[in-house]
């Protein structure tokens, strides 16, 4: 092999011949004819990679060439004041963006608290650091962050980032604690069957402290300034300071997103999380029972989590906050779906929660190809109409299938946050049959992943409000038209079933009861928020239907589960407004109205006794439900529901006689 310029004969110090290159002015430049080096060093050249973000908008308020740093300053400071302790005299000196990043502009606050401390100079080696702050990052600065440095996060296949949320798979509603003081012990529903489990004030500030101590021993820290309810009237500023990317990325998803410029005008939020999941309260601390703990004082517009990193456990306590916020400004929160028809007809999904049973239907039936998604779990009823609250969705992933659920599947792609799900080592596709870390396997993305949804997610007032059981019992029919007692009877036994399994491990249906379909969300006493929905329901005309999404032909483990093509089907026929003009027959026992007939479903289904073999049984299944039914009712005959005496004489007869 002789390459050009080998030829002349001279050999270099190993014995090689010199490599010797000429110019020569005749030949035709092939291959340096690139395009000019604009970097000298490797640093430089990756210096060139990123660029500022888009140029701010208008600096209202503050003027002049300092301005734009004026206001991180004072972003900083407000971070600095909510990361403050409570015993100390400053805040944490915090400086924005990542420790591990050279260009992190050390630009350090430390904010002087209002706080009335003894003026002692008390120094510690928490007063001597900085804590980094990783403000309102960007899905995929957050994925890098998930990838670099929390071990269990992945890219799917689809590109959706995989999770673990430890230990905690769902829920604590055992170690919701909220604080009783004056205030709240007059306004909230304290006692048997309350989700409110009283602490007092004093508790709570040590698990705050707990809390905001181990968040400040960290390099860094992330925080989420965001808005809930996409009803400006009614809109909430929260802020979310936690510790890891997947809790910065599943609020960013679930929260409503602010732009460039109302993020420069947020100002001082009205409600702050800490949350500090990865560290467990003190069981020595009194009112804990667990390591667990998810504290809400609402005086101090504060919510604090320890012992948990389930992430749901922040949209739904900031859920909460709104089922107290909410009733008082005459607003009804509504733990519920919602979407509407091209012609613009708004429909209403309740059901419960599938962290404590199979899921009802409320994300799944919400989101529908035909019509527009306004949300798929929380929303307020106002006298605008209704408004979601979040910004995004949060699925159930078990058994996804692309074919009958196509939305929630293609929304399942990059910024997507999936949480315990199993996938191949290799190829990163996701195993949605595969229950090895839990059955509550979840997807959280951005409400606009879904093509049809409607922003801003707001609507007019429901013509439809339709109660979704998961009735493992499989005596409830596939659908019934309620009157308003029965919708309100029905709203506040809030009946599904779960499996669960036994001893023998022998699975045994059994009936849940949660008031309002979310008695662990709701603030106030249960018969508050009827009033309010019979209020409504009358108000603008709306109809009551219950859905059975469950067992039909038999009970959990003899029977199978309805076919989602048929209850869609079901939930068509109400929307369109045929099912209301459809005939019907009354139930036994529980005095529902069937349909005798609904398009797209074999007829024999609609009434459950035919789907029966075993009649006795069947008959012994129904009235053991309706004695679950009336046990369950007993809690509430004593309280009156709104001003009228009337309405709450007729819920009470529009349970099962028998
Ligand atoms: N007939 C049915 N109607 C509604 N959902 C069904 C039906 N059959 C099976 N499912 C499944 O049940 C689950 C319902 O859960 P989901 O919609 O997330 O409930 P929720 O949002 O009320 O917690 C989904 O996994 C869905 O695929
Ligand atoms: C969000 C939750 O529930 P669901 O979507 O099933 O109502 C939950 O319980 O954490
Ligand atoms: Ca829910
Ligand atoms: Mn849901």
């Amino acid at each position: 092999m002789a390459a050009n310029g080998m030829n002349n004969g001279a050999t270099g110090r190993n014995g090689l011949a010199k490599i010797h290159t000429e110019k020569r002015a005749d030949e035709v430049c092939h291959d340096d004819s690139t395009t000019p080096m604009k970097a000298q060093t490797i640093d430089e050249l990756h210096s060139l990679q990123m660029k500022k973000s888009a140029p701010t908008t208008p600096l209202n308020g503050i003027q002049g060439p300092f301005a734009e740093e004026e206001r991180t300053k004072q972003q900083l400071q407000s971070i600095s004041a909510s990361l403050a302790s409570l015993t100390r005299e400053t805040g944490p000196k915090v400086v924005r963006g990542d420790p591990a990043s050279k260009s992190a502009t050390p630009r350090v606050v430390s904010h002087h608290h209002h706080h009335h401390v003894s003026p002692t100079i008390s120094v510690s080696d928490s007063s001597l650091k900085f804590t980094h702050v990783l403000y309102n990052l960007s899905p995929a600065e957050l994925y890098e962050q998930a990838i670099k440095y929390e071990k269990g996060s992945f890219i799917s296949s689809s590109g959706a980032i995989a999770t673990l949320s430890g230990a905690k798979t769902g829920r604590s509603p055992k170690d919701k604690r909220v604080v009783r003081d004056e205030t709240t012990e007059h306004d909230l529903w304290w006692g048997k069957g309350s989700p409110n489990i009283e602490m007092d004030e004093q508790t709570f500030m040590v698990n705050r402290e707990r809390a905001v101590d181990y968040l400040n021993s960290l390099d860094k820290v992330f925080v989420n300034d965001q808005f809930l309810n996409w009803d400006p009237q009614n809109r909430i500023k929260v802020r979310i300071v936690s510790a890891r990317a997947y809790h910065s990325l599943f609020m960013h998803n679930m929260c409503i997103r602010p732009t460039a410029e109302e993020l420069e005008n947020f100002g001082t939020p009205d409600f702050t999380i800490y949350n500090a999941g990865q560290f467990p309260c003190n069981r020595y601390t009194h009112y804990m029972t667990s390591s667990t703990s998810i504290d809400l004082n609402l005086a101090r517009r504060e919510m604090v989590i320890l012992g948990t990193q389930y992430a749901g456990e922040m949209k739904k306590g900031l859920f909460s906050v709104m089922h107290y916020l909410m009733p008082k400004r005459q607003i009804l929160s509504l733990h519920s779906g919602c979407n509407m028809g091209k012609d613009g007809d708004v429909a209403l999904f309740f059901g419960l929660s599938g962290n404590v049973s199979s899921g009802t239907g409320k994300t799944t039936l919400s989101t529908d190809h035909n019509r527009y998604l306004i949300g798929d779990d929380e929303h307020c009823w106002s006298d605008n109409g209704v408004s979601n609250i979040e910004g995004g969705c949060y699925a159930k992933c078990i058994d996804l299938s692309r074919e009958k659920e196509p939305d929630i599947w293609n929304a399942i792609k990059f910024g997507t946050v999936l949480e315990n799900v199993v996938f191949d080592e290799h190829t990163r596709e996701v195993d949605y049959s595969d229950k090895s870390v839990t059955e509550n396997t979840r997807a959280a993305y951005p409400i606009e992943y879904i093509p049809n949804a409607k922003i801003p997610c707001v609507a007019s007032h429901p013509r439809n409000v339709i109660l979704l059981a998961c009735d493992a019992f499989g005596v409830l029919p596939p659908v019934s038209k309620l009157t308003l007692a029965q919708t309100m009877y029905h709203f506040i036994s809030g009946y599904t079933a779960l499996v669960a399994g036994t001893e023998e491990g022998i699975k045994e249906p059994q009936a849940t009861f949660s008031a309002c379909f979310g008695a662990a969300f709701i603030m106030l006493h249960p018969t508050k928020y009827a009033a309010m929905l019979a209020e409504k329901m009358q108000k603008h005309g709306a109809t009551g239907w219950l859905v059975n999404t469950g067992w039909s032909g038999g009970r959990y483990g003899s029977g199978s589960r309805i076919k989602l093509a048929y209850t869609r089907k079901i939930i068509d026929a109400i929307h369109s407004g045929s099912l209301l003009k459809a005939e019907y027959k009354r139930t036994e026992v529980f005095g529902l109205e069937i349909p005798t007939a609904v398009e797209g479903v074999p007829s024999d289904i609609l009434e459950p006794m035919n789907t029966w073999t075993d009649k006795k049984a069947y008959k012994e299944t129904l009235l053991k439900l309706g004695g679950l039914f009336k046990n369950n009712f007993g809690g509430f005959v004593a309280h009156k529901i709104g001003e009228d005496d009337k309405l709450t004489d007729e819920i009470l007869a529009a349970g099962p006689v028998f």
